[in-house]
């Protein structure tokens, strides 16, 4: 029997309840290498082939850059499923409702850890917790930018980051961070959809972003810095004196200044409507707007860093009069050029990297994504299980959805979904999901591809089909082998089929180290095919046995992992032990 407790390395509440309560949400990790897309590899190529083309225009032939010119289109805009890291990443970046995180940011006012009327929302910490993250980036010697460091204590703890808005930031967002989400994507995404969900542009994203171990330099300007130190320090970011204008005013478009860590810029304000004395940017402090920049150039501007009583405190007052306000006035005057910039100075400061870090191309929707597929063994059987959403879809009770699967042995087989909820509460484009039926397959015969009809029209992905893996499946046998609370005791169950070159099995757990980051903790199957094989698979057991007296709160799952020829593979379940049927004969 495999203790996981000792296994595993002391994660036993190493940053105290936050981590804690991190430690619930347990996913998959970056042994996902095998399946993630080198986007490096494709640029570096697209690269050579314009600057052969500027330097030899006869030599690179325009149907040749025709086809370089595709290839960036077409990585541009999508990706083959199933990716596991990518499939991820435009989840949380597109599915707001799927994730716990939509509801700390809908309605945009909410202040998840105070009452209503804190003057406060989570929305505004974000997106402020994303740009300290970024703002200690030295674009000279690559160091610093978004990677997550502003988790580290000690960087919260620099005058420059004063306030409880950052371990409020990580404390939410960590929820969505796993082998596949990086601390810094999580900020990044956290960002995004905070300024989206609540009236902003939309914002490119791409994944990717590596997390520092420790906390990085100090750089992060504070209000009482004069002018030319706040150029410098956005120059040293990387940004342009009028970057820096545009950049400040979307970033203010949101949130103000609190009583309580900047007592010298905003006094008690002793309104109920506003118990945590936050003196706001604008009127509308929880809406992407450009009142940020009319209030300023009609003169009413409340902003406590335009207007506070203290002059050497009223950094955006410099900084927005920094070119003779042209461009406020150009904010004020067009709601479209303001939003527009914004979307680009925001993309530009969330992709501002550690040098060294290759980001994805730009992230976008799959139009037809097949979602949380999984197939058990049950007996002779394969049980077939998901999801799939339709982008940019309303719903449509006559719709009809189907999937159509090819199995090894030249069969194709067909089933219809069944309407499962459409999303309208996505900040701009609904989408909408449907069920598998329970769907019986012969193990035998076994499944390849995937691929859907909606109203008939065919989505298989230009002809590549959705690949559906039933290699090593976890198997229904699993259960608990006693009903006892602590240690949580089970034997999980795997498929293994024959004829494939399985060098190693393993359960995979989710979870975090001691710095933290996401770790993947992996319990190998013994090689051994202990109990009756299927005419199609042959089974492997392991025991695990898990004491929950330091993880009171965690649930216990498990994904299930491979090496087949080398290559790993995870089926990115969720197979939670609780769940499980108690074994026979167990008590
Ligand atoms: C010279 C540059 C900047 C200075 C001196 C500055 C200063 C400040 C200060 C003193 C606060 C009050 C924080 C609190 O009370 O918790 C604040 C809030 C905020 N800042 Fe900045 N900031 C700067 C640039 C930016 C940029 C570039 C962004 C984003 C792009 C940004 C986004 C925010 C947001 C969203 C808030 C509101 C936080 C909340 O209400 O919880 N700031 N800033």
């Amino acid at each position: 029997m495999t203790d996981l407790s000792r296994e595993t390395h002391d994660i036993s509440n190493p940053r105290g309840p936050v981590m804690n309560s991190i430690r619930i949400v347990l996913r998959t990790l970056i042994d996902a290498d095998h399946d993630c897309r080198d986007f490096a590899k494709i640029r570096a190529y697209n690269g050579v082939h314009f600057a052969l083309a500027a330097l030899f225009p006869r030599l690179i032939s325009k149907r040749m850059l025709g086809l370089v010119l595709l290839v960036q289109l077409v990585t541009a805009h999508a990706y083959t499923w199933p990716s596991s890291k990518l499939d991820a990443l435009e989840s949380l970046r597109f599915d707001l409702d799927k994730h716990a995180f939509a509801g700390f940011i809908r309605p945009c006012d909410v202040f998840i850890f105070s009452g209503p009327n804190s003057g406060r929302s989570d929305a505004a910490d974000w997106i402020r917790n994303a740009y300290h993250d970024m703002a200690t980036h030295n674009i000279a010697d690559g160091t610093g930018g978004m990677d997550g460091s502003i988790r580290f204590s000690e960087e919260q703890s620099r005058p420059e980051n004063a306030g409880d808005g950052f371990s409020n930031t990580v404390g939410l967002l960590f929820l969505e961070v796993n082998r596949y989400i990086s601390v810094a994507d999580a900020f990044a995404i956290g960002a995004i959809q905070a300024i989206e969900n609540c009236g902003g542009p939309e914002i490119a994203f791409r994944g990717g972003r590596v997390d520092a171990t420790g906390p990085n330099s100090p750089g992060v300007p504070e209000p009482q810095q004069d002018l030319d130190e706040h150029i410098a320090s956005f120059a040293r970011q990387g940004f342009t004196q009028s970057e820096m204008i545009g950049l400040v005013a979307c970033g203010h478009s949101f949130g103000g200044v609190q009583h309580d860590p900047f007592p010298d810029i905003v006094p008690e304000l002793n309104d109920p409507n506003n118990t945590q004395s936050v003196q706001h940017f604008d009127s509308t402090n929880v809406h992407f707007d450009n009142n940020i920049a009319t209030e300023y150039i009609s003169g009413t501007t409340q902003n406590p860093l335009v207007v506070g009583f203290n002059d050497t405190t009223n950094s955006d007052k410099r900084i927005f009069g920094s070119d003779g306000n042209a461009t406020m006035l150009s904010f004020a005057n067009s709601p479209d050029l303001f939003a527009s910039t914004c979307a680009t100075l925001f993309a530009k400061m969330l992709d501002t990297v550690p040098s060294g870090v290759q980001l994805t191309d730009v992230i976008r929707a799959l139009p037809v994504k097949p979602d949380n597929v999984q197939l058990a063994l049950d007996g002779d059987t394969l049980r077939l299980s998901g999801q799939l959403r339709l982008w940019n879809t309303t719903g449509d009770v006559n719709r009809t959805v189907r999937v159509i699967w090819d199995d090894r042995v030249g069969g194709t087989h067909n089933a219809t979904l069944a309407a499962a909820q459409v999303d309208t509460n996505s900040p701009r484009t609904p989408a909408a999901w449907y069920s598998f039926p329970v769907l019986s397959l012969d193990a035998v015969a076994g499944i390849e591809i995937m691929r859907f009809t909606v109203n008939g029209k065919l989505e298989d992905q230009d002809g590549v089909g959705f690949a559906v893996d039933d290699r090593v499946v976890f198997a229904n046998t699993s259960c608990r082998t006693s009903s006892s609370s602590n240690p949580l005791t089970a034997r999980y169950d795997v498929g293994v089929r024959s004829g494939v070159n399985v060098t190693r099995v393993y359960l995979e757990e989710d979870t975090f180290d001691d710095i933290p980051l996401p770790i993947v903790v992996k319990t190998d199957f013994p090689p051994t095919q202990s109990t009756t094989p299927t005419s199609a698979y042959s089974i492997w057991s392991t025991d695990v046995s898990v004491d929950v007296t330091s993880r009171p709160f965690d649930v216990i799952q498990f994904s299930i992992g491979a090496e087949i020829d080398g290559v790993k593979i995870t089926d990115n379940g969720q197979h939670v032990l609780t769940a499980l049927p108690l074994c026979p004969g167990a008590t």
